[in-house]
């Protein structure tokens, strides 16, 4: 159960991070994490889903990462998160051992592309992509591969920034085998299953 304390830690998070973004004009050097409310939604998803492996694409600083890996924190599987940011990683690193949920998560300093294309085929069940949406018309392939049948991924931001997101939703929507709706949530959830 989410006690009441981890809520305030996970709010106090989320509300520094944005002073941050409020105060920091390099793009680069924002955290821009997703919202409380998409926390929730994906805490609720791994939660019912139970996945063995979960892929998240874009760590930041860690807050996202922090809800995936508290779904699953009494449970055996496990996150391997991608950000091509170092300090971005690092300051994830910190976050994750002050819920001391370090062991749930692999955290890997590399760009996604390259990770996709070395993964096994079917050796995911959850990807959460949050990173560089102008990138993933050229993922799909290799998210195709490494999905497991039944598999979910999430992907925000496509209410935000619909038009970055259009030709992925497009290409996803035209794929056969693959069913997919866009919710409501913070800056709008893409959800697609391998059906
Ligand atoms: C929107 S932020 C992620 C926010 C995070 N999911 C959260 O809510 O706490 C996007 C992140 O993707 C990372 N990123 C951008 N391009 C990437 C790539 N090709 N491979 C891996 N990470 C990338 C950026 O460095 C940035 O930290």
């Amino acid at each position: 159960m989410l006690s009441t304390e981890l809520f305030a830690r996970l709010t106090a998070i989320w509300e520094e991070g944005e002073h941050h973004d409020a105060v920091t004009t390099e793009r680069a050097l924002k955290n821009l994490f997703i919202t409380p409310d998409t926390g929730r939604f994906l805490y609720q998803l791994l939660r019912h889903a139970n996945p063995q492996h979960v892929l998240e694409i874009g760590t930041s600083n860690g807050y996202s990462t922090l809800w995936l890996a508290l779904a699953l924190r009494d449970r055996s599987g496990r996150i391997t998160s991608l950000d091509v940011l170092p300090a971005k990683q690092q300051q994830a690193a910190r976050h994750l051992q002050d819920f001391a949920l370090q062991h749930k998560v692999e955290l890997h300093c590399q760009d996604a592309a390259a990770h996709l294309r070395a993964a096994a085929d079917g050796s995911v069940d959850v990807v959460f992509l949050d990173a560089d949406r102008s990138r993933y018309v050229d993922y799909w392939p290799d998210l195709c591969r490494i999905l497991r049948r039944g598999g979910l991924i999430v992907v925000d931001n496509v209410l935000s920034h619909a038009a970055e997101c259009a030709d992925f939703i497009r290409l996803v929507l035209a794929t056969e085998g693959y069913l997919a709706e866009t919710y409501q949530i913070g800056k709008g959830q893409f959800v697609i299953v391998k059906d």
